[in-house]
């Protein structure tokens, strides 16, 4: 099968670990973004956030106890960091939906859950009929909580810890383009300290913005 231009964009990218699995397109960039980037992007989470929101709802109220922070396309920083997301991945910035803040204090969590939207659940429609689904999902790490926060792929038993200014991004599909459970993820419960991180989905089609 010919190789996928964005893995292959991704592995040549300075700084980049893949982590090991044939289960899973996974990499890792340590340092992606600086300390001073990060503290800003938190302090405009901090100022802007809402209660989170899932696709789906599946009767459990708390499946996602975070807030989520709309970060503006028009603020100078938020689309320095969206060129750099776009620039180092390798993916169109147009397929980009608007670049998200998470903040997440002492025991909330985002459970186990796949970033692309399921093809029969009630709300593919309205979220996938113009952009079509999640393909790329890229997320960066804004602080270090004291304890917990971990995001942890069971499919692949790997835990990763959170770290100032590390990147991490994953394909939501298989090689062969079907869509990959294998990217159950879990946003562990903090357990001291606030995390904050910045979550960005690339789409099959433009976003349309
Ligand atoms: O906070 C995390 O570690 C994971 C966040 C996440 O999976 C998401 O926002 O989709
Ligand atoms: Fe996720």
């Amino acid at each position: 099968m010919a190789s996928d231009p964005i893995v292959s964009h991704l592995s040549a990218q300075p700084g980049i670990q893949k982590v090991p699995s044939p289960k899973l397109t996974l990499f890792l960039r340590r340092g992606f973004l600086d300390a001073a980037t990060c503290a800003a992007l938190v302090e405009r989470i901090d100022a802007h956030r809402r209660p989170s929101t899932i696709s789906d709802p599946n009767g459990d109220d708390a499946f996602r106890t975070s807030e989520t922070c709309d970060l503006s396309a028009a603020d100078p920083l938020v689309a320095a960091v969206d060129a750099m997301l776009a620039a180092f991945t390798g993916l169109d910035p147009a397929y980009g939906e608007p670049l998200q803040g998470q903040r997440y204090a002492v025991g909330q969590e985002f459970k186990a859950h796949t970033d692309y939207f399921e093809p029969d659940g009630v709300d593919f429609e309205r979220y996938c009929s113009v952009a079509g689904n999640r393909t790329w999902t890229a997320m960066v790490y804004l602080n270090e909580p004291d304890a917990g926060g971990a995001t942890r792929f069971k499919a692949i038993d790997k835990t990763i810890q959170p770290e100032t200014g590390k990147l991490v991004c994953w394909s939501n599909r298989r090689p062969d383009g079907s869509l990959n459970p294998s990217t159950l993820h879990h946003g562990m419960k903090v357990r001291a300290g606030t995390k904050y991180v910045i979550t960005k989905w690339y789409r099959e089609r433009p976003w349309g913005w």
